[in-house]
């Protein structure tokens, strides 16, 4: 089974702090959603309202078309799975994934037969005596995600479940997590603050920041056209570039940077264009910067020089000095056929099509067109 899920305007208060702040979100079935923010930017408590083990100060709660919102956990069509996979020591995995179906009194041979199917399911089948001592913590994890599925729930909500695993096993069970969700096709709710984890496994990112959504859509929306400076930083690297808009025609919008006057595509605003005067933000990937001249149209920024560059494989990191504003940092990937060195002076431009402008103006004034 599986349903969608519509949050309305769902505040959260704990005495005079508010965690959570008129959040609306709509979840299709059958969808995987991460929900990605910093510690502390409610994200848990999102969940443990949809779990049922928070009520909502106001708004509501809507499970498959039915108002859970004053419904007690137990009663909800949903599963949690906490970051402590809380198995039974002394239980082998065979009853441990069948402990809810033994709660809800299926008999013992639907039981068995239904606990094996989801062991085989996370590729523990043959395990299904062993207690859970005997496991790594990557099997640890898929008995808890066998047990969570077995009691077929409509929606699953995970939180931050790969939060114990060291990184090379936290990726595999990422690439598990989402193929297992593919078979079954149950609604997951994902929490993590890991961006990575969140691109990974996602069909739509949700990214929160104190109490609010500040950005949803696919992993790629989200990256390349994200909605607001927070969601531009949490979601990767990026360099802002404070600017002032001088005034826009044809499709195109002049604008006044620290690094001159650039014309962008009237499609690189994420919402209507400011009036002339307004400030915004340019966003650039650091993957973004081109060496000038290219064949692709793109917007000139001046000279730079390399204050460093260190080596990742794919590409070289450089931080750069621009010409027209020694006190501006910017990082920049140069291609790995690069051989950047200390002091050299580049010709820095950016691809038109790649730059995304917000009006807001940034917490820090550096490199502002006065
Ligand atoms: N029972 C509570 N009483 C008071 N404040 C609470 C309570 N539960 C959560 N908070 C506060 O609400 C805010 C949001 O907490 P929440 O656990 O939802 O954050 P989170 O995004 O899941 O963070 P983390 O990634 O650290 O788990 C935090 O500032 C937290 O201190």
């Amino acid at each position: 089974m599986t349903a969608d899920v519509s949050i309305r305007n769902a505040t959260k208060d704990f005495g005079s702090f508010r965690a959570l702040n008129d959040v609306s979100l709509e979840i299709s079935a059958g969808e995987f959603i991460v929900l990605l923010g910093p510690s502390g930017c409610g994200k848990t408590t999102l969940l443990s309202i949809l779990g049922g083990f928070l009520e909502p100060t106001s708004g509501t709660v809507l499970i498959g078309g039915r108002d859970m919102t004053h419904v007690a956990a137990a009663r909800r069509p949903t599963t949690t799975m906490f970051q402590d996979y809380a198995l039974f020591p002394h239980m082998s995995l065979l009853d441990n994934v069948g402990f809810g179906l033994r709660m809800r009194g299926l008999a013992r041979s639907e039981r068995h037969r239904k606990a094996l199917a989801h062991l085989d399911l996370v590729g523990l089948r043959m395990s299904a005596s062993r207690k859970p001592h005997e496991l790594s913590g990557g099997q640890r994890q898929r008995v808890a995600l066998a047990r969570a599925l077995a009691v077929d729930p409509d929606v699953l909500l995970l939180d931050e479940p790969l939060g114990a695993l060291d990184l090379k096993l936290r990726r595999q069970m990422q690439d598990e997590l989402k193929a297992i969700q593919r078979r079954v096709g149950t609604t997951f709710v994902h929490v993590t603050h890991d961006q990575e984890e969140a691109m990974a496994i996602a069909d739509r990112i949700v990214v929160m920041n104190q109490g609010r959504i500040e950005d949803i859509g696919l992993p790629t929306d989200i990256y390349m056209r994200p909605r607001s400076l927070f969601s531009a930083g949490f979601m990767g690297e990026a360099n802002f570039l404070p600017a002032r808009i001088i005034g826009a025609a044809d499709g195109e919008v002049r604008v006044e940077t620290a690094l001159g006057e650039v014309l962008l595509p009237a499609a690189a605003f994420a919402a209507a264009v400011p009036p002339a005067g307004g400030r915004i933000t340019l966003c650039i990937r650091p993957e973004h910067f081109r060496p000038a001249g290219g064949a692709e149209a793109s917007v000139a920024l001046g000279r730079a020089s390399i204050i460093d560059s260190a080596f990742f494989g794919g590409h070289h990191r450089c931080h750069l000095r621009p010409e027209a504003a020694p006190d501006m940092i910017l990082t920049a990937h140069l291609p790995q056929t690069a051989q950047p060195r200390t002091g050299d002076l580049i010709d820095l431009a950016v691809a038109a099509a790649s730059v995304v402008a917000l009006a807001e103006a940034p917490a820090s004034t550096q490199g502002d067109p006065q």
